[in-house]
């Protein structure tokens, strides 16, 4: 909770569609105790904003806290991550040359597991807040393990730190699949654990102001049926969100068609979308990881439930899992955002996420047969697209829209102050600020600035960031 009323002045940039940012500059923002904007004005210096803004909405000059971006510095929204698992961020980096099934086995299975250890997962699940906070992450849905207290411990470090998350109590039956000693007893085990997750969380933030639970099956490989259909139904009785992964891998993927033949699920074929579908996690309150190989009729049954795709570039080129067709997605009005996937992905950086998104996209349009008729130039994503991605696109994936993303009047104050390197006419960096990598000379537009912070940019540009309000990493 914000103890005081703040007011924020100088440049704000978000984006005001998919393929455009807006630049407001000299603007006040205003955010009151609860962290909700209350004004946006424009062409407002300070004297303006404290003179005449300020009063009319009663607030004491000396009872405001004011935050100014400096030159060369500018607040952007916080990032959010669709897709992130905070038990494995002890493996980022850490994956050789193993494709999805293999790595679960070898490295991903072994550290989850040892994280019923609570005072490891303590030291974990703090040090992966504080890493995500620091790189301007103010909103992740997060996997946890199937370990409950654990799950549960993840929740109250998030609420205590402040980072607004959406926790998943990770769920996994199938004993062909998932070790001996990492899988739950049975589905009704796996859904009993999974209330208990989310009965804590109830607990621990009534409102959901900033923590809320999602159901979380692994994927299908991991889960029997009966489990899948399980959780479809808690998620329709208790409106929750969802999370999964989807066609990923093509192994993992015809893995599921041999687990999930039609005459176990009862649907028409045997896609891998279609799965999920007939049990009742297919709904606009998904988020589906990856999302890479989908065939045509998948794209469109996600659509048509209108559930979301977290984008992983990061995580599937170094588990070598595919190049997802994201304009393809979006073309459907599929709604996308980006996930590190740590540690399928190795970053923990949004930013680095939507870098790789870009290049990624490139990357499509080298490969592939070239179709007669198809405009392959068109699946390059932009800078622009990408902060897009990164900031609404993820809110509206994890359901939050109506609250994040963007600078307006009554949305919440979950932002970054982000500072570049300002080059002096000595050709060294002016005053004390660390721009990274990010050296600007001073005749660049303010588009080609944002453009040196995405493809060079990272957490020595995070000056400050807050969510709700509250001040919730300030870099030394
Ligand atoms: O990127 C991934 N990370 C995981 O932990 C996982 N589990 C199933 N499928 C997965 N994909
Ligand atoms: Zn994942």
């Amino acid at each position: 909770m914000a103890t005081k009323n703040k007011l924020f002045l100088g440049l704000f940039v978000h984006s005001k569609a998919l393929n455009e940012l807006e630049y407001l500059h000299d603007t006040a923002v205003g955010v009151d105790k609860e962290g909700k904007i209350t004004f946006v004005e424009r062409d407002c210096a300070e004297k303006k904003a404290r003179e005449t803004v300020l009063p009319q909405l009663g607030w004491k000059d000396a009872e405001v806290e004011v935050v100014k971006a400096k030159e060369g510095q500018f607040f952007f929204p916080g990032f959010i991550d669709t897709h992130i698992h905070a038990p494995q961020y002890p493996n980022a980096g850490i994956f050789g040359n193993s494709t999805l099934l293999n790595w679960l086995d070898t490295y991903t299975f072994p550290l989850e597991v040892s994280l019923s250890d609570l005072a490891k997962a303590r030291r974990v699940y703090t040090r992966v807040i504080h890493k995500t906070l620091s790189h301007g992450t103010t909103c992740a849905a997060y996997f946890a393990t199937i370990d409950v207290p654990a799950t549960n411990l993840l929740a109250d470090l998030c609420h205590a730190r402040g980072q607004r998350a959406l926790i998943g109590r990770v769920c996994m039956d199938e004993p062909s699949t998932s070790p001996a000693n990492y899988r739950d007893e049975s589905a009704e085990a796996s859904v009993a654990a999974t209330r208990e997750s989310i009965a804590h969380i109830r607990a621990l933030d009534p409102t959901h102001t900033l923590i809320r639970p999602i159901i979380t099956p692994r994927f299908a490989p991991t889960s029997t049926f009966p489990l899948l259909v399980q959780l479809g139904a808690l998620a329709a009785e208790t409106t929750l969100p969802i999370q999964t992964h989807l066609s990923e891998n093509r192994a993992e993927i015809a893995l599921v068609k041999t687990l999930f033949p039609p005459t176990v699920t009862g649907a028409a074929d045997d896609s891998y979308a279609g799965v999920y579908d007939a049990a009742g996690l297919l709904t606009g309150r998904t988020v589906l990881a990856h999302a890479v190989h989908l065939t045509t009729g998948e794209a469109a049954l996600v659509a048509r439930r209108g559930a979301k795709v977290s984008h992983c570039p990061g995580s599937n080129t170094a588990l070598g899992s595919g190049a997802a067709r994201v304009r393809r997605l979006l073309d459907r009005g599929i709604v996308c955002g980006l996930g590190t996937d740590v540690s399928g992905g190795f970053s923990p950086s949004v930013l680095e996420a939507a870098r790789a998104a870009v290049m990624v996209s490139r990357h499509v349009v080298f490969m592939g047969e070239e179709v007669a008729g198809e405009d392959r130039e068109r699946e390059k994503l932009s800078v622009e697209e990408v902060l897009f991605l990164a900031t609404r696109g993820g809110a509206e994936v994890v359901g939050l829209e109506e609250r994040v993303g963007k600078f307006a009047v009554g949305m919440e104050w979950d932002a970054q102050l982000v500072g570049l390197g300002v080059v002096g006419e000595d050709g060294e960096v002016v005053g004390d600020e660390d721009g990274g990598d990010v050296d600007v000379f001073g005749w660049e537009t303010w588009p080609d600035r944002v453009a040196k912070w995405v493809y060079n940019g990272d957490d020595r540009n995070t000056k400050m960031v807050w969510v709700k309000g509250r001040l919730v990493h300030a870099r030394k």
